[in-house]
């Protein structure tokens, strides 16, 4: 059948997965301690929208459980932020009150997940004080479908890059609403930026054609200051829209992320922003959970891809 995908079943916990045959891991024993049958998934679940916070919560819990299934006893782990990761976080404390994961320790990127980590039970060290990460786990605001992350959306993303980058394998998470096809279409691309510099900086960005807004703070008056005490500025890049023109089904987004990241980043008082994809040790491997009727599923991205790849070849040959 056009467009559809052969899947294994995975059983964890209360919740129905699902995963594709091929395996995420180098070591090829990401899925182990699972149930498994065959099963064929119909390109109509990719087309589905997550519409509710409570739909889209169950994505992320079926990513965290997924997620933490990778974990073996011993491991360093690397914690992002944000509410995926931190379901992850929770998820991975389970499994250590459980006796089911021993000497376990965790580099938190952030506050939150360091916070979070002491909460679930989490032991945590300093990233100074190990000389690598196994594993790290993080969300993402927008994966396209060459592993390009926009993230930032928690102000986090400064931090997260730096363990993320130090982890043999880093796992992004993203349900279905955060794969794009181009980065920057639904959320601004955050730059975080020296509070003596901001002038220079907003200037210099939109020299670069972005149009920027120092982002403000919800329960504080003035502007969101970042763990690392800096500010954060969101860009959008309206003149980018222009590439309607070359690429009609994409009217708004970031049509060469690297390029855009490295300008960017090249700008003095810039500390961080994050656009491009991790290079790590091991190339990062990116998760998509997806609604299929009450099941939850959750694939590579690869995968996911092919599967609308597949919708599109369907609708143009109807
Ligand atoms: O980059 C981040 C924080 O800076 C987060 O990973 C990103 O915002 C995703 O968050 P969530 O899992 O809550 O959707």
């Amino acid at each position: 059948m056009q467009g559809a995908i052969s899947f294994n079943h995975i059983t964890a916990g209360d919740k129905s997965l699902f995963c594709p045959k091929t395996s995420l891991s180098k070591s090829g024993s990401k899925f182990s301690g699972f149930k498994k049958r065959s099963l064929s998934l119909s390109i109509s679940a990719v087309s589905q929208n997550v519409t509710t916070p409570e739909s889209q919560d169950a994505l992320k819990r079926a990513l965290a459980k997924q997620a933490v299934g990778l974990v073996k006893s011993g491991m360093v782990i690397g914690l992002g932020t944000g509410s995926t990761a931190s379901l992850a976080i929770e998820e991975l404390g389970k499994l250590i009150r459980q006796g089911k994961l021993k000497d376990v320790v965790a580099v938190g990127a952030n506050y939150q997940s360091r916070v979070l980590a002491r909460q679930f039970g989490v032991k945590t060290v300093d990233l100074n004080d190990v000389n690598n990460i196994d594993i790290a786990f993080d969300g993402v605001d927008e994966v396209d479908f060459n592993k390009n992350l926009l993230k930032g959306g928690g102000a986090a993303h400064t931090m997260q890059k730096v363990v993320d980058s130090v982890a043999k394998e880093c796992i992004i998470l993203a349900d279905q609403s955060k794969v794009v096809h181009l980065l920057g279409s639904i959320f601004p691309v955050p730059v975080e930026v020296l509070p003596l510099a901001i002038s220079p900086v907003l200037r210099r960005l939109v020299t670069l054609g972005g149009v920027p807004e120092i982002r403000s703070a919800l329960r504080k008056d003035g502007p969101v200051i970042t763990d690392l005490g800096n500010m954060v500025v969101d860009v959008r890049y309206v003149l980018i829209s222009l590439s309607i023109v070359l690429s009609p089904h994409f009217p708004n987004g970031i049509p060469n992320p690297a390029q855009l990241e490295n300008s960017i980043n090249m700008i003095p008082g810039v500390v961080e922003m994050r656009l491009n994809r991790i290079v790590s040790g091991i190339a990062t491997s990116v998760l998509v959970a997806i609604q299929d009727g009450d099941n939850v599923m959750v694939m590579d991205l690869e995968d996911y891809v092919k599967i609308v790849d597949g919708r599109t070849d369907a609708s143009s040959t109807s």
